[in-house]
């Protein structure tokens, strides 16, 4: 029996092209004046040195952290302070009306489903928490954060690390077979299979014949009552 169901936001809830397209660019564009403004708010300056110390230069100025990291947006690296950094530009991307969060139209009714069936609602994904809200909090369907009972990101650990889904379900507070995570990426439900979990991966774009994991197009055809 389910009784909690993670999902991943990128090519899962939501449209890759969305976040490659739409939201890296307009981080990408804005990182500069957004770092020489805000460079020296507490939350900022924490990412900035999260950052620096990734890269092994703790001492680099605010232009060397520049290049540090629009080399990690190059390689879509899922650096916990550019995560962080990332997030905060885009909400003045949501807040000015750019964008709003891409949602695939069958998730929103899939998702009141399962919670009218009393399964708990979770996000786990590399954006950081507040990215998470943004996106949810300002979506094609409006704000549906309510929806959700939690968010996790990369501070309990990489989305193909075990030990992040052995952290989030002690979070959670439920045994691991009656965990669900939904994610498009098989190197992910490996871990989460790894420990414990059942998984579903979507399918939103290509096949992936070397998966193990059951497999759908889309959210309607994920029925937790027969997993
Ligand atoms: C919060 S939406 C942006 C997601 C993001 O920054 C990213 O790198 C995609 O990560 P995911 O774990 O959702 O594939
Ligand atoms: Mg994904």
């Amino acid at each position: 029996m389910i009784r909690a169901i993670v999902t991943d936001i990128e090519g899962t809830t939501s449209d890759i092209r969305f976040v490659h397209n739409i939201l890296f660019p307009y981080a990408r564009q804005h990182l500069a004046d957004f770092l020489r403004e805000h460079q020296h708010q507490p939350e900022v300056a924490a990412a900035l040195q999260s950052v620096r110390e990734e890269a092994g230069q703790p001492q680099a100025d605010l232009a060397a952290v520049i290049a540090i990291l629009s080399d990690f947006m190059d390689q879509d690296r899922k650096s916990t302070g550019l995560k962080a950094l990332q997030g905060m530009i885009w909400r003045d991307g949501y807040l000015n009306g750019s964008f709003t969060g891409h949602l695939y139209p069958d998730v929103l009714p899939a998702l009141r489903r399962w919670q009218a069936q009393g399964i708990e609602l979770y996000v786990y994904s590399s954006g950081s928490v507040a990215a998470q809200k943004l996106l949810f909090g300002y979506s094609d369907e409006g704000d549906i954060t309510d929806i959700f009972s939690g968010y996790f990101d990369t501070h309990v650990g990489a989305k193909r690390e075990v030990t992040a889904y052995r952290a989030i379900a002690a979070e959670i507070g439920q045994p691991a077979e009656q965990l669900l995570f939904l994610s498009d990426i098989r190197q992910e439900l490996d871990a989460a299979a790894e420990a414990g979990w059942q998984t579903i991966q979507l399918l939103r774009g290509e096949a992936d014949s070397e998966s193990r994991h059951r497999q759908v197009t889309d959210f309607s055809q994920i029925n937790p009552e027969s997993i």
